[in-house]
């Protein structure tokens, strides 16, 4: 039987990273709103991506860190890691955030809160169990999934995706990865730091989304580590051996064929086998197509001010297939709150999204690399300048100063992307997308005052190199003798 029809402002599907914060942010403003979540309230991010990726990443580098103490004279051995008691950390941090994202909070803040699968009846009517739902507007934050793709034997094997891993109670012995990009790399470096041996397979090189110079320096890291990095090979079987008796654990075996054109094969063997060859927009179940919404296997059709082909219905986050990033999610929230609310024409900036792999150390990003640049501006030759960490005093102090900060700019100084490789680099690319964002030049960059010692004068460092060539030219040397003479 066919609940009442609700009639609210906005409706809201799925209750993630995207769709909570419009849920949130529009309830706020005073708007009426019904939220929609088939699966656990906070979705990917707090449930099997971000949060329980970056938690295990701490315990993992918590191991590291005494493991490598002895460089600072402080000696402790190899850690004692309990996986079990690792897992309960992770497992303790999503509990501690789940109450921000909960129904419970979200009814308090006046949202209708549904538990059910939606999916569209028309195009002004949303399903959702019992209820009837046609809104003023309505915002698709559906979300994404692992893509698992048709490999022999796979479908077969009990592969983890990053929806099962962290369910994981026991270490795995030999964990094979499929993928290199940053859910393989993350993953792949606090697997082996908590004490598995670890296999990453890539058809390409890994972390290839990525700037060369700055992906080479998280590489290097991972083989140092003993991350057996397989790059140039497919994995073209999958065979699994059940676990059948003591001490014999199940097992999985890939065959492999290098993608050379030499036609090389090998095989490969281990405990656990994880899928981490990208994500694929949620769209299963949506009846997109009656509600008059184009989609295509990448994801929901959506210009630059987030609309669908339904002029009702908005997109964000994931399932548009867009960048796949919690902070683009929660962008592309106020972008839609925006318009929905307050009729404003506002625009999704993809220029000023930085993206962070949170490997040690971490790879961050803003704005157009210098390939993207040179192809976009190359009447205008843009120019590189780095900074490498080496010559930085903090990360001398703390023995850890492999990576750089690298600037793409426009002759005159205008930077048009930045990144940094090195401890925290997550943390220090911040005054970078603002000197995209508010157009700062490298010159004043130059001459902030950065406290001392810090990484953030990598920054400064870098900014000042650009115009350096000019500083110390011939000709400002003749100026400066000139001056002196004049007394
Ligand atoms: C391992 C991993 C690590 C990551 N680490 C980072 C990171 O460090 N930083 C970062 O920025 N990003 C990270 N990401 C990406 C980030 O998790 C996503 O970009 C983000 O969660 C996308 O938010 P969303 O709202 O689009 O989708 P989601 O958070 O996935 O939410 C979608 C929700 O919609 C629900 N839903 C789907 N269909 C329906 C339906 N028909 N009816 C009702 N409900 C429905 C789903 O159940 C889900 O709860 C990571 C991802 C993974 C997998
Ligand atoms: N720190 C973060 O912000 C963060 C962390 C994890 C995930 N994410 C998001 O999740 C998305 C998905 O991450 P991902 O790492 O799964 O996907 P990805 O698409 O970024 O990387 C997948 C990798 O698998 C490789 N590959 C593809 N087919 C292959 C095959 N048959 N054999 C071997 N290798 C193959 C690709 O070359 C690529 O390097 C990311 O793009 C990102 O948007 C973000």
């Amino acid at each position: 039987m066919r609940g009442p029809t609700l009639t609210p402002d906005l409706c809201v599907i799925g209750a993630g990273s995207g769709g909570l914060s419009v849920a949130a942010g529009a309830a706020r403003l005073g708007a009426s709103v019904v939220l929609i979540e088939k699966g656990e309230m906070g979705g990917d991010c707090l449930n099997a991506g971000c949060v329980p990726s970056k938690s295990l990443l701490a315990a993992a580098r918590a191991a590291q860190d005494i493991r490598e103490a002895g460089r600072f004279g402080v000696h402790a051995g190899e850690p004692a890691v309990d996986f079990a008691a690792v897992m309960d950390h992770v497992r303790g941090v999503i509990d501690g955030i789940t109450p921000m994202d909960s129904q419970a909070r979200f009814e308090s803040l006046g949202v209708t809160v549904l538990r059910e699968e939606a999916r569209f009846g028309d195009p002004h009517t949303v399903l959702a169990g019992a209820h009837r739902v046609r809104a003023r507007r309505f915002v698709v934050a559906a979300g994404s999934r692992p893509h698992v793709p048709t490999i022999p034997g796979l479908a077969d094997s009990p592969y983890l995706t990053n929806e099962t891993v962290f369910a994981l109670r026991e270490r795995p012995t030999h964990l094979m990865i499929l993928g290199g990009g940053p859910i393989g790399c993350e993953l792949g470096q606090a697997f082996r730091r908590l004490g598995s041996r670890v296999t990453i397979l890539e058809v390409d090189r890994v972390l290839g989304g990525d700037d060369p110079d700055m992906a080479a320096v998280v590489r290097t890291r991972l083989i140092a580590e003993g991350v057996d990095l397989r790059e140039g090979w497919r994995a073209t079987s999958v065979e699994t051996r059940p676990d059948d008796g003591p001490g014999r654990g199940a097992e999985t075996r890939l065959g492999l064929t290098a993608i050379d054109g030499a036609g090389g094969v090998d095989t490969l063997t281990g405990s656990h086998l994880l899928v981490a060859l990208g994500r694929r927009a949620a769209l299963k179940g949506l009846k997109l197509a009656s509600a008059d919404i184009i989609a295509t296997p990448q994801g929901i059709r959506v210009d630059d001010r987030l609309r669908t082909t339904n002029r009702r219905v908005f997109a964000i986050g994931d399932v548009t297939g867009g960048p796949m990033f919690t902070h683009m999610a929660s962008h592309g929230a106020s972008v839609v709150v925006r318009q929905a609310l307050f009729r404003l024409p506002a625009r999704v900036d993809l220029g000023v999204v930085p993206h962070v792999t949170y490997t040690d150390p971490e790879l961050a990003w803003v704005g157009l690399t210098e390939t993207q640049a040179l192809a976009r501006h190359h009447d205008r030759s843009p120019r590189v300048v780095r900074w490498t960490f080496a010559e930085n005093d903090r990360a001398r102090c703390e023995r850890r100063s492999e990576g750089m900060v690298k600037v793409v700019a426009t002759p005159r100084g205008r930077v048009l992307g930045a990144g940094v490789v090195g401890r925290d680099a997550g943390e220090l690319i911040q005054p970078w997308v603002m000197a995209i964002r508010h157009r700062i030049r490298l010159g004043a960059l130059a001459t902030m005052i950065a406290p001392y010692p810090t990484r953030t004068e990598a920054s400064k460092r870098a900014a000042g190199a650009f115009h350096e060539p000019a500083l110390f030219s011939e000709r400002t040397r003749r100026l400066v003798r000139l001056l002196s003479w004049l007394g």
